[in-house]
């Protein structure tokens, strides 16, 4: 039986006089992977910063696997499980892959000193295994910098990965990365955060991924949630299908 992973209750945010979050409602079940579309401006990152501490809501109140985290720090959130990759990845540019994912794991166990050694501090076959389960095994030695976009993508959500998370909100995984890429990327993802056991939701402006991945889709329109439901339904609803997808024929 599925329970709430995330609840957000009448979250309000407002930058001056643009209001980026509008009374929002939200309710995020484990195991599911939820998409988030919409415009640019909808307030999409706006809402995952305030899930993973980044900003703090004017009112309302965010739950994270029952726990009250509004205001929380970004570190105390990624430490209760709830992991999150970037638009732009975050990665450490001057080391290699294997190096990113020991500097990962050491900060999960509070291990990160200068006076240790990263790889002596740090569970070996944990960082293989992770490697192999999001294809970037044969690019242990490379510079993380160096990566061409869709490993750093990659990159990203193992180094979330190592951080072993119970849900990772993922900011637009796909962007930057070729179409014909796209897919090869949403496959190794999604079959890592599932042998995981991680639930999942990521921001995505390409409607074929949103289809092929997603069980559920929430549709985000000036700060509020439009629309939510399966792919089929959100995607044919004539708000979402107007003012997100630009159909004109609507
Ligand atoms: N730090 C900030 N200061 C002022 N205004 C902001 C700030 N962050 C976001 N906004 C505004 O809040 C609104 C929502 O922005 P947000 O980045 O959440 O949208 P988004 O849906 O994620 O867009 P995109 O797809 O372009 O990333 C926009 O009008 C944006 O200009």
């Amino acid at each position: 039986m599925s329970r709430p992973i995330l609840l957000a209750k009448d979250v309000n945010l407002a930058f001056g006089g643009v209001i980026a979050a509008d009374h929002i409602n939200f309710e995020l079940n484990e195991g599911e992977r939820l998409a988030v579309i919409g415009q640019n401006g909808a307030g999409k990152t706006t809402f995952i910063n305030i899930c993973t501490g980044y900003l703090k809501p004017t009112s309302g109140q965010i739950f994270f696997n029952g726990t009250d985290i509004t205001g929380k720090t970004p570190r105390s959130i990624v430490r209760l499980g709830l992991g999150r990759s970037f638009q732009l990845p975050q990665l450490f540019v001057e080391h290699t892959v294997q190096e990113c994912l020991e500097i990962a794991a050491a900060a999960r166990n509070g291990n990160l000193s200068i006076l240790k050694s990263l790889s002596a501090s740090v569970d070996r076959h944990e960082i293989i295994e992770t490697m192999e389960l999001v294809g970037l095994r044969d690019k242990a030695n490379e510079i993380a910098g160096a990566l061409p976009e869709g490993h750093k993508k990659l990159l990203d959500v193992a180094m979330a990965l190592m951080l072993r998370p119970k849900l990772i909100i993922m900011d637009e995984p796909t962007s930057g990365v070729s179409s014909e890429d796209k897919h090869d990327l949403m496959a190794l993802v999604m079959q890592a955060l599932e042998e995981r056991k991680v639930t999942s939701w990521f921001v995505e402006h390409d409607v074929d991924i949103v289809s092929k991945y997603a069980t559920r889709v929430a549709a985000w329109i000036s700060g509020k949630i439009a629309a939510d439901g399966s792919p089929d339904e959100v995607l044919k609803n004539l708000q979402v299908r107007k003012e997100v997808l630009g159909d004109l024929t609507c």
